[in-house]
C-alpha cells in the first residue's frame, strides 16, 4: 500500500513539474512585473541623463553672456543645433529604420555613444583647457570670426549630442513597447517621461549651484557630460536583459526579410490621417514647450527680477509637475481611454498659460505647475496612441518620423525666440522684454489645439479607438 501511494505521488509530481516547465516556456522575462519595471528604471536613467544635458545650460544663459559674450540669438542657435542632424539629415527617421532593422541593442549603444561624445565635446568647448589654446582652438578661431571659438566647439558638441540623443529616445520608446505592449503601456510611457523629466528638474536646480563651485563654473558642464557618460554604462546592463528576453521569444525583435522597412511603409504612414494629425500636434505642441523651457529661466530672471537660482527653480517646476502627472494620466489612459480628449485639454491649457505669461504679472510658480499639467496630458496620451495606429514592427520608424518633424520646430523656434528677443530689445537693454516671444509660443499652442481637435474627429472614422482604454485595442 505505501509503495502504491509513493507511485501515485511520483506520478503527480512528474506531471506537475512537466506542467510547470510548459508554463515556464510560455512566460518570458517581460511577464515578470518586477523585471519589466526594473528595465523601465534602467532605461529611465539613460533618458534622465539625456534630458539633464539638454537643459543643463538653460539656467546659465546669463553666465554664457558674461563668460563668452553670447547674445540671445547665439544662445538660441546653441539650443537649436541639437535638432539639425534630425531635421536636415533625417537622423531620427534613419535611426528609427536602423532600429527596426538592426535591433535595440546595437542601435541603442551606437546612438547613446554619439550622445556621450557630443556631451564631452560640448563640455570641452566651454572648458579652460580648450580656451587656453587646447586641441582645436586654433582651428575654430580660423574661420567665421563673427562666432567665438567657444561657441563653435560647443555647437559641434551639441550637434553630435542631438544626433545621438533623439534616436536614443526612439530606441527607448521601442523598448517600452517591447516590454509593456498588452500590459500597462500608457502608464509605462508616463513613468518613462516622468523619469526623463527628473533629468530636466535636476538640471535647472543643480547647474545654478554647480557654477559656484571652487573649481569654476564649468564644473556644471563637466558634471552634465559625465552624467551622460554614466548612462552609456547603464545601457550595457539593459543590453544583457534585452539579450536574455530575445532568447526567450521567437524572433528576438528583429525583422524578417519580408518585414524589413520599405519606402511604401513611409507612404502608408503619410496617407494615415490620424498619424499626420498626431505628428503635426507633436510638432506644434512641443515647439511651444521645449524652446520655451530653454528660455524660461532667463524669462523669469528678466520679467520678475529673480536670481539665477530662483529662476532655475521655477523652470524646474514644469518638469516636476510632469514627473507626477504624466504617470497618473498614463494610468488614466490605460484604464479609461479618452486619449484624444486629453490632448485637446492639454493644448488648451498650454495656450492659456502662454497668454498669461505674455500679458500679466501673475506668479510664475503656479503657472509653471499648471503648464506641467498640460505637458503631462498631451505626451501621456500621444505616445501610446501611436502604438494603436502603427504596427509594432514599424513603431521605430513611426516614432523616428515624428521626432524628425518635431525637431524642425525644436530647431527653428529657439533661433526665432532669440531673434525676436534681440529684435524687440534695443542692444544693451538690462531687462529683456519677452512679450513677443511669449506670443509666438501661444500661437504655436493654437495650432496644436487645432490638430488635436482634428485628431479626435478623425478617430470617429479611423477606428483606432484612441478614446478607448489601452487593452481594448
Ligand atoms: N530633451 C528635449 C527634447 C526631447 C524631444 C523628444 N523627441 C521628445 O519628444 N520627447 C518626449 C517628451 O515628452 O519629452
Amino acid at each position: 500500500m505505501p509503495s502504491e501511494k509513493a507511485f501515485v505521488f511520483s506520478v503527480l509530481l512528474i506531471t506537475n513539474t512537466k506542467l510547470m516547465n510548459t508554463e515556464a516556456l510560455k512566460t518570458s522575462l517581460r511577464d515578470n512585473p518586477f523585471t519589466r519595471w526594473a528595465m523601465l528604471l534602467t532605461v529611465g536613467f539613460v533618458l534622465a541623463a539625456n534630458y539633464y544635458f539638454y537643459d543643463a545650460l538653460s539656467p546659465l544663459k546669463s553666465t554664457l553672456t558674461k563668460e563668452f559674450g553670447f547674445t540671445s540669438t547665439d544662445f538660441g542657435l546653441f539650443v537649436s543645433v541639437y535638432s539639425i542632424p534630425n531635421v536636415f539629415f533625417l537622423m531620427a527617421v534613419m535611426g528609427g529604420i536602423i532600429l527596426d532593422k538592426l535591433g535595440i541593442r546595437r542601435t541603442g549603444f551606437m546612438f547613446i555613444a554619439f550622445m556621450t561624445l557630443g556631451a564631452l565635446v560640448t563640455a570641452y568647448g566651454a572648458s579652460d583647457m580648450y580656451r587656453n589654446n587646447g586641441l582645436g582652438y586654433a582651428f575654430m578661431s580660423s574661420f567665421m570670426p563673427g562666432y567665438s571659438p567657444e561657441l563653435k566647439m560647443m555647437l559641434l558638441g551639441r550637434f553630435l549630442f542631438g544626433l545621438g540623443a533623439e534616436t536614443s529616445i526612439v530606441v527607448i520608446s521601442k523598448i517600452i513597447v517591447k516590454w509593456f505592449k498588452g500590459k500597462e503601456l500608457a502608464l509605462a510611457f508616463g513613468v518613462k517621461l516622468g523619469l526623463a523629466r527628473t533629468g530636466s528638474f535636476l538640471a535647472f536646480n543643480l547647474s545654478p549651484i554647480l557654477i559656484e563651485a571652487e573649481a569654476g563654473w564649468t564644473v556644471a558642464t563637466w558634471f552634465a557630460a559625465f552624467f551622460v557618460t554614466s548612462a552609456l554604462l547603464v545601457f550595457l546592463i539593459y543590453m544583457m536583459f534585452d539579450l536574455k528576453l530575445d532568447r526567450q521569444v521567437e524572433h528576438g525583435g528583429l525583422l524578417s526579410k519580408s518585414e524589413e522597412f520599405q519606402f511604401s511603409d513611409l507612404t502608408k504612414l503619410l496617407m494615415n490621417r490620424s498619424f499626420i494629425y498626431v505628428t503635426l500636434l507633436c510638432l506644434t505642441f512641443y515647439s511651444a514647450v521645449f524652446p520655451f523651457l530653454s528660455f524660461s529661466a532667463d524669462f523669469f530672471l528678466n520679467k520678475f527680477g529673480m536670481s539665477i537660482k530662483e529662476s532655475g527653480f521655477i523652470s524646474s517646476l514644469l518638469p516636476v509637475g510632469t514627473m507626477i502627472f504624466t504617470p497618473l494620466f498614463g494610468f488614466f489612459v490605460d484604464k479609461y481611454g479618452k486619449a484624444a480628449s486629453l490632448m485637446i485639454y492639454g493644448s488648451l491649457i498650454l495656450v492659456t498659460v502662454h497668454l498669461i505669461f505674455a500679458f500679466t504679472g501673475l506668479t510664475p510658480y503656479v503657472m509653471m505647475v499648471i503648464l506641467g499639467v498640460a505637458f503631462s496630458l498631451v505626451p501621456a496620451a500621444m505616445w501610446p496612441s501611436v502604438a494603436k495606429m502603427v504596427d509594432e514592427t514599424r513603431i521605430g520608424s513611426a516614432y523616428g518620423f515624428m521626432f524628425s518633424v518635431q525637431n524642425l520646430g525644436l530647431w527653428a523656434f529657439p533661433i526665432l525666440a532669440g531673434v525676436v528677443l534681440d529684435g524687440t530689445n534695443p542692444e544693451g537693454t538690462s531687462q529683456l522684454d519677452y512679450t513677443y516671444t511669449m506670443l509666438m509660443f501661444a500661437c504655436l499652442g493654437v495650432f496644436g489645439l487645432l490638430f488635436a481637435l482634428l485628431l479626435k474627429r478623425e478617430d470617429k472614422v479611423s477606428g483606432y479607438g484612441l478614446e478607448l482604454p489601452s487593452n481594448s485595442k
